[in-house]
């Protein structure tokens, strides 16, 4: 099936669910904008196009029912005015966040919108021109790419970041086991990061974000390349990260969790006004 016929017979399971025509227009384009930048052909990246239906439809049947009971706690991530240019480009202007202890906050927007800027400037990875981030806690951060070490066999990778996150080496080891797991992954004891597939690298990222359990977690599209079943498992882990108390910033281009963040950091909005 080519991706245009899946996404034609995505809209119609969507319609059959009774999802409404606006949030089907937006589900179906924001997929196809994934598999545009992936390039996976669509049953991997989502299963059959009556699966996927199925589980927008689930994901979108109202508001998370735990969010009046949850506890929020204190702010973990305050972000202020920040504004980035690259040359004359203005990519943030005047960008405020503030997330607490137990919520989930969604960046998104266009492609080139400034989502990976904003996560890189709430990293402190890059500089802003003005704007302040204060981060109260301990952070960990999934980039879109990269972030592993080309040579490094995965637990190699735990003992390294769980060393700067004072785990020894077993707890860092058993810690990023069991986070692999729950992603419905065993980490190979003898391949290096370079032989894993895509989607494999990105859980091995986001394992290491996960390791020493920080306050506030950073995640960039981190489903690149999962398949259905992981990227449901992976929002699963988003839901369980939260209700232990983490203040996660997740940046996505699939708005079929929308209703269940806290709140939704729409870039797009802050590029067109500036
Ligand atoms: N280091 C850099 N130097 C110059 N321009 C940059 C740099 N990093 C990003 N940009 C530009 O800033 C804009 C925002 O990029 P960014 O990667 O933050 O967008 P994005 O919303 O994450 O995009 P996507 O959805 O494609 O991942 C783009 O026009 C990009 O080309």
């Amino acid at each position: 099936m080519t991706d245009d016929a899946w996404l034609a017979a995505l809209t119609g399971e969507l319609r059959r669910h009774q999802v409404g025509p606006d949030l089907t227009a937006h589900v179906v384009a924001e997929t196809a904008a994934h598999l545009r930048d992936s390039g996976e052909p669509a049953v991997r990246a989502f299963g059959t196009p009556r699966e996927y239906a199925a589980a927008v439809a689930d994901s979108v049947g109202g508001p998370d029912p735990s969010r009046a009971a949850r506890p929020v706690g204190p702010v973990r991530l305050e972000v202020r005015g920040v504004t980035k240019r690259y040359r004359r480009r203005p990519v943030l202007t005047g960008v405020d966040l503030t997330v607490r202890a137990g919520q989930v906050a969604a960046v998104v927007g266009a492609n080139g919108a400034g989502k990976s800027t904003f996560l890189r400037v709430c990293a402190g990875l890059t500089r802003p021109d003005r704007g302040t981030v204060r981060v109260y806690g301990r952070l960990g951060y999934c980039p879109q790419d990269g972030g592993t070490s080309e040579f490094l066999f995965p637990d190699e990778h735990f003992a390294l970041v769980g060393a700067g996150r004072g785990l020894s080496r077993p707890d860092a080891r058993r810690e990023g086991r069991a986070y692999a797991a729950a992603l419905d992954w065993t980490p190979p004891r003898s391949t290096q990061a370079r032989h894993l597939s895509g989607g494999t690298r990105q859980k091995l990222n986001l394992v290491l974000a996960r390791l020493g359990a920080p306050d506030v977690l950073l995640l960039d599209e981190p489903y690149q390349g999962f398949d259905r079943g992981t990227y449901l498992d992976f929002w699963h882990e988003v839901w369980r990260w939260r209700d232990a108390g983490t203040a996660i910033v997740v940046v996505t281009h699939l708005l079929n969790q929308l209703d269940r963040v806290d709140q939704v950091l729409d870039l797009t909005r802050a590029e067109a006004a500036a």
